[in-house]
């Protein structure tokens, strides 16, 4: 790890177009790309697999120590891919039911509390963009960029709903809209790491712009703060 490597974190709820966001500045930069969620994600399916509880705090402890994990860096034309025990699940860990698995499993203290070493593994040089729920509050606390990225959750669940219809069988709107309140309202108020924004974090709320209005808006600050040399 080196700890001189800058590290640009950003933090937001459920479809706010963090992930998003996250790989094109990485791309952009040549820099690593962190996504934290996923991490959440792969545990959560992995003690499905292994028919863990999700309420086991001890055996979930036990599984994310040992999560055999490889990230996979996009090339062009291709995305980050994930490899869990040899498989590749880039895909069936991003449906709802993953993700409100892993907003379980994060709810629980030995779980962040193991993830976290890996997490900051991620930073190396030339630089890392983190995304995730507590990338500026914990795990990066002296990132010198940070973004809390946000959108109302009518058009969060709009969003989700535009990028799995015809992929996902079986998803409404609505259904989606009562998910992502539910993810947020247990991410915002679980006892550890909840998700807020760190006091030094930019707020951007990107109900009414473009991906690339929300681009130009963080370029501008990295511009501000000559951090991406
Ligand atoms: N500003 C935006 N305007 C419109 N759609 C967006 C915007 N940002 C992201 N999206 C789309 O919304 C969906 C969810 O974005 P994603 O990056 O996965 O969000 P998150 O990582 O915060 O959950 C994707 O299909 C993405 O293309
Ligand atoms: N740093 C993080 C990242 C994700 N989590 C938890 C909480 C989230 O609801 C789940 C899934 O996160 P993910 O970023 O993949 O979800 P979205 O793409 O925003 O829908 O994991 C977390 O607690 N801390």
């Amino acid at each position: 790890m080196n700890n001189i490597a800058p590290v640009i974190t950003i933090d937001g709820p459920s479809g706010s177009g963090k992930g998003t966001v996250a790989g094109i500045l990485a791309k952009r930069l040549g820099w690593n790309l962190l996504d934290s969620g996923a991490l959440y994600r792969l545990l959560a399916f992995a003690a499905h697999n292994h028919g863990v509880d999700l309420t086991n705090e001890e055996l979930l402890k036990k599984l994310a120590a040992h999560l055999d994990v490889q990230f996979i860096a996009a090339t062009d034309g291709q995305l980050q891919r994930i490899i869990l025990e040899g498989d590749e699940v880039s895909d069936v860990i991003r449906t709802e039911s993953v993700g409100s698995g892993a907003s379980q499993v994060a709810a629980l203290p030995a779980v962040r509390e193991a993830l976290l070493q890996r997490q900051r593994a991620f930073q190396e040089t030339p630089g890392l963009v983190a995304d995730g729920r507590d990338m500026g509050t914990v795990v990066f606390p002296n990132a010198p960029l940070k973004i809390f990225l946000t959108a109302s959750a009518e058009e969060r669940a709009r969003r989700r709903y535009l990028q799995l219809k015809g992929k996902v069988e079986g998803v409404s709107l609505s259904s989606l809209l009562d998910e992502i309140r539910a993810r947020d309202e247990r991410d915002t108020q679980r006892a550890v790491a909840p998700l807020k924004p760190a006091a030094d974090a930019i707020q951007l709320d990107s109900t009414e712009l473009s991906i690339d209005q929300v681009l130009e808006r963080i370029m501008s600050e990295i511009a501000i703060r000559d951090i991406a040399g």
